[in-house]
């Protein structure tokens, strides 16, 4: 028996989730797929489970600037046991009965297209058709092809996120996003931990003075940040640890290796191909209307766009609108970025190499926050604080902006708001910020733009 639907969601992460509720709030029949549990990767194994960790750390830190108080003991068991609360013990049946009673259909299984006009999708010995259907498959890791690696330990966010014990050595392959957070993590509950980054620098994509920074953030925590290191080849000691061999030489050992290199999306195995639907090697090809083909959607990292949560959850609503009668298209101008290290890492916008290759004609002003601000030094004994921004020489207006310190996730907004409605600068620095806080170093770095 088919069964029929107004639409159907394929994948119920974070993207998957904004679509599927949002239409049946509107009263749409919709059914969704997922093959593993409702809240996807980033519910579980993603920024989940990593925020959670990080917290505690990041307390014990603050307490050490806050004048005349101790400092916290970490409980790893109880650090473990709220990352198990935070992740629902990967239960998902109230997540299942909640879609249920808003009347949609959930069906637990791995998908796929078996037919178009309309779209038909196979699941758990079930077929559903429906005119719409939206892809919210999200991503999986990508382990480097380096040789010998299957003879050592390798752990990926999953194995790093639900971590029952704290290895005594990591040796971390990637300088990007998890091996930034999940090293800081591991370095500050004891582990030794060595990132290797075959680039030039800490977060390939961002400015390289914020990537600078954190690497320094990280050695002051005390692990070993190497860049344009290259892994060359992997085996097992006698003793049962990993060891890396490097290009040019040289070898790290280290109880667990940390594939932190990037992801892949997750198209395969879903028919795309043999239905005619273009699939990049960023993942489903999608328009300005997050559409990839008559009645099929895409959203989140699977369309490889940016792999951000709150990016899976715009696009979803972009796409809901468009079902619901609403014409939307996707503006990704502005799409903060933020590190949850301790200080925070905070980006928006261009960097001053993507404005000089656009052709855009650029002023960029860098503060030291402590030199310059009351706020660092009310936070703690012992600040630390940099921001960055660049502007549009000709326009006048803001093209982006970094920051790495406390809470800089929160107030890189004003930067992102700036920087996606051009707000003119003359008006930025006409602004009032709140005294003492981080944000009054807008202010100040603004100013010393060149006119
Ligand atoms: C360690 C780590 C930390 C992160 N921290 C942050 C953060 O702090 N902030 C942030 O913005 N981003 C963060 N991210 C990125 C974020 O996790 C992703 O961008 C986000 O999860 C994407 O959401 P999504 O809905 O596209 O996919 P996902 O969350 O990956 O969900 C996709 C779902 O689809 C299901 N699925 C796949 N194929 C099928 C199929 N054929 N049939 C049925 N179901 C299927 C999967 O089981 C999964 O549940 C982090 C990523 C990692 C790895
Ligand atoms: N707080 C957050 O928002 C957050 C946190 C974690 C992850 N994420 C998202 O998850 C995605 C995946 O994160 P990620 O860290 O796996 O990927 P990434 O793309 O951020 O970084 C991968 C890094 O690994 C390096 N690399 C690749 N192959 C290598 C090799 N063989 N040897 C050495 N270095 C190598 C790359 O140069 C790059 O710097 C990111 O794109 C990010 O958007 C977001």
């Amino acid at each position: 028996m088919v069964e029929r639907f107004d639409a159907i969601v394929i994948g119920m992460g974070p993207g998957g989730e904004t679509v599927a509720s949002r239409l049946a709030a509107a009263g749409r029949r919709v059914a969704v797929v997922e093959k593993e549990l409702i809240g996807g990767e980033c519910g579980y194994y993603a920024c989940i489970p990593s925020k959670a960790l990080l917290r505690p750390p990041e307390v014990r830190s603050e307490a050490r600037g806050a004048a005349g108080t101790a400092e916290p003991a970490l409980d790893w068991e109880g650090i473990r046991a709220y990352r198990d609360t935070m992740v629902r013990h990967r239960d998902d049946s109230r997540q299942v009965a909640g879609y249920e009673e808003q009347g949609v259909t959930v069906v637990k299984g791995e998908a796929r297209l078996t037919g178009r006009d309309p779209w038909r999708v196979a699941a758990a010995g079930r077929e559903l058709t429906a005119p719409e259907v939206v892809l919210a498959t999200g991503s999986s890791p990508l382990v480097p092809p380096v040789e010998g690696l299957d003879s050592v330990e390798v752990w990926t966010n999953r194995e790093a996120t639900a971590l029952e014990e704290v290895p005594s050595s990591v040796a971390v392959i990637g300088g990007g996003a998890v091996a930034v957070e999940m090293g800081q993590f591991l370095t500050r509950m004891g582990a030794r931990v060595v990132l290797l980054e075959r680039g030039g620098h800490l977060l390939g994509r961002e400015d390289p003075r914020l990537g600078a920074a954190v690497a320094e953030a990280l050695r002051a925590d005390g692990a070993e940040v190497r860049t344009g290191t290259a892994v060359q080849r992997a085996r097992r000691s006698p003793g049962g640890s990993a060891v890396l061999e490097l290009d040019g030489g040289g070898e790290v050992s280290a109880e667990v290796v940390l594939a932190a290199t990037g992801r892949v999306p997750n198209t395969s195995g879903l028919g795309l191909e043999e239905l005619g639907v273009p699939v990049g090697r960023r993942g489903v090809e999608v328009d300005d209307r997050c559409r990839a083909a008559e009645g099929l959607w895409a959203v989140g990292d699977a369309t490889g766009t940016a792999l951000l949560t709150h990016v899976a959850k715009y696009q979803g609503r972009v796409v809901a609108d468009n079902l619901l009668g609403r014409e939307r298209r996707t503006d990704y101008t502005g799409v903060p970025r933020v590190l949850f290290t301790d200080p925070e890492a905070a980006a928006v916008g261009l960097t001053p190499d993507q404005a000089r290759e656009m052709g855009l004609e650029t002023s960029y002003a860098e503060i030291d926050l402590t030199a310059e601000l009351a706020r660092p030094w009310t936070y703690s004994t012992a600040p630390t604080g940099r921001l960055g921004v660049l502007a549009d020489r000709r326009h006048r207006v803001l093209l982006g902006a970094w920051a790495l310190a406390p809470m800089a996730g929160e107030w890189i907004h004003f930067a992102a708001l700036a920087v996606r409605e051009r707000i003119p600068i003359d008006r930025l620095t006409d602004g009032i910020a709140q005294f003492p806080t981080y944000s009054e170093g807008y202010l100040v770095a603004l100013e010393r733009l060149e006119p």
